[in-house]
């Protein structure tokens, strides 16, 4: 378009525009928002149009989410989903290691744990947060930078597409740490990849790579990070040279073991991780949807979003009330675990645990230090 033709259809548009922000478009602390120029499919950049991109930058801690975050990213959300210059929005996080591996468990462990009544205010934002990604205006893409784990993995479900590192690993964590992925997985997995897959992925808390979560549907697309000589390469620790196995069964996608899985953490760590294919491929998506109806495509994701979002209002507030009182018995336990133990030795004794309830032993205090890591290397 000329820029005379440009002027002259924004003539057309009022002298001064209404705010439908709620905020200012800021930057909250541990939560990034940013406009980015809108590119092209042939990479030209496009006056006046944006994407909004929306990062949580707690790197340290795996960019996993404390409540003045989730706070900051509904609020991010709202503001791009208002602005009208911004053709999508990117969800990701800092660095290379992790997009989010879901609430922050120190906080869990030394603010909520006992503490319901508290957890259930923290789960009005987090519900928020899930109903904001959802409920945007404008298409959102998780750029998955690195591994998406329980919460992680349930705010990055609820975006529209995923493109992923192939180094990021997927899946949850709470029946290991003490809770339920009712923050969102419970509802998306079944619509997203089956109720058998859903079933392996959302109980067992054993990640899956980014290969199988391609291959089931979970996600859109991943593209390699890891650069050897100059070279990228395909994840080495994850078998993607094969499809089956000597029996027929499908092992694309999955983790290696033995020598093989050892000889893929040493090229691992001889490699550095570069995500600049990452990122063109976001591009790529944002220049395919720049060049669509902008209502006509915000129609058809309100459309797709439903099975997702009819999960979703039916149990966010059963679940929200669930999770509170959890946290007087099992996340109560198990996100001290994860706190206090060491790297090594994180999790609660499961089997006292299940043995004391099918004695009978009530939930005090005495149980939950009988669980924790210190109780069992006997200090
Ligand atoms: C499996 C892990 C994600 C990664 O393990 P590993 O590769 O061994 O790295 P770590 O050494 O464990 O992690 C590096 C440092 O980051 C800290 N970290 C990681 N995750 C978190 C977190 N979620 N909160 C706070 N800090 C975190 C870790 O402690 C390390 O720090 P250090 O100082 O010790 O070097 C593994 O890290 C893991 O399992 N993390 C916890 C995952 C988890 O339990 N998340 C919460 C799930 S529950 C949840 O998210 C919910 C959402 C809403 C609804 C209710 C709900 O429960």
């Amino acid at each position: 378009m000329t820029a005379h033709s440009a002027s002259s259809l924004a003539a057309a548009a009022p002298a001064a525009l209404h705010d439908h922000d709620l905020v200012p478009e800021t930057v909250v602390p541990g939560v990034l928002y940013e406009k980015r120029p809108a590119r092209a499919p042939d990479g030209a950049l496009v006056p006046g149009l944006y994407n909004a991109w929306i990062t949580l930058d707690n790197p340290r801690q795996f960019n996993s989410y404390t409540t003045e975050m989730v706070k900051g990213v509904i609020l991010a959300f709202r503001a791009a989903s208002n602005a009208r210059d911004v053709v999508a929005t990117v969800f990701t996080g800092s660095g290379d290691k992790a997009f989010c591996t879901g609430g922050n468990t120190k906080e869990y462990a030394e603010y909520y744990a006992g503490n319901p009544q508290e957890y259930r205010q923290y789960m009005r934002l987090f519900n928020d947060m899930v109903s904001a990604i959802l409920g945007c205006d404008k298409p959102v893409i998780c750029r998955v930078n690195g591994m998406r784990i329980g919460g992680g993995q349930e705010i990055g479900m609820a975006c529209d597409f995923s493109v992923a590192q192939d180094l990021a690993r997927f899946g949850q964590a709470g029946p290991k740490h003490g809770s339920a992925p009712i923050g969102g997985a419970t509802d998306f997995l079944p619509v997203m990849i089956g109720a058998e897959r859903a079933m392996v992925s959302g109980s067992l808390c054993e990640p899956w790579s980014a290969h199988k979560a391609a291959r089931l549907g979970m996600i859109t697309d991943i593209v390699p990070a890891l650069k050897i000589d100059g070279a990228f390469v395909a994840n080495p620790t994850v078998i993607t040279d094969r499809y089956l196995d000597e029996y027929g069964r499908v092992i694309h996608g999955e983790f290696k073991t033995g020598a093989e899985a050892a000889a893929g953490r040493d090229l691992l760590k001889q490699g550095t991780v570069d995500l600049s294919l990452l990122d063109a491929k976001v591009e790529e998506l944002c220049g395919k949807i720049l060049l669509t109806f902008p209502d006509c495509f915000t129609k058809t994701l309100e459309e797709l979003r439903k099975p997702k979002l009819a999960a979703w209002n039916a149990n966010k507030e059963n679940s929200r009330a669930w999770l509170a009182l959890n946290m007087m018995t099992e996340a109560r336990a198990g996100f001290r675990a994860f706190n206090e133990g060491s790297k090594d030795d994180r999790e609660i004794d499961f089997i006292a645990l299940r043995q004391a309830l099918a004695a009978g032993t009530p939930w005090n205090e005495a149980l939950t230090e009988r669980l924790l890591p210190a109780a069992r290397a006997g200090r």
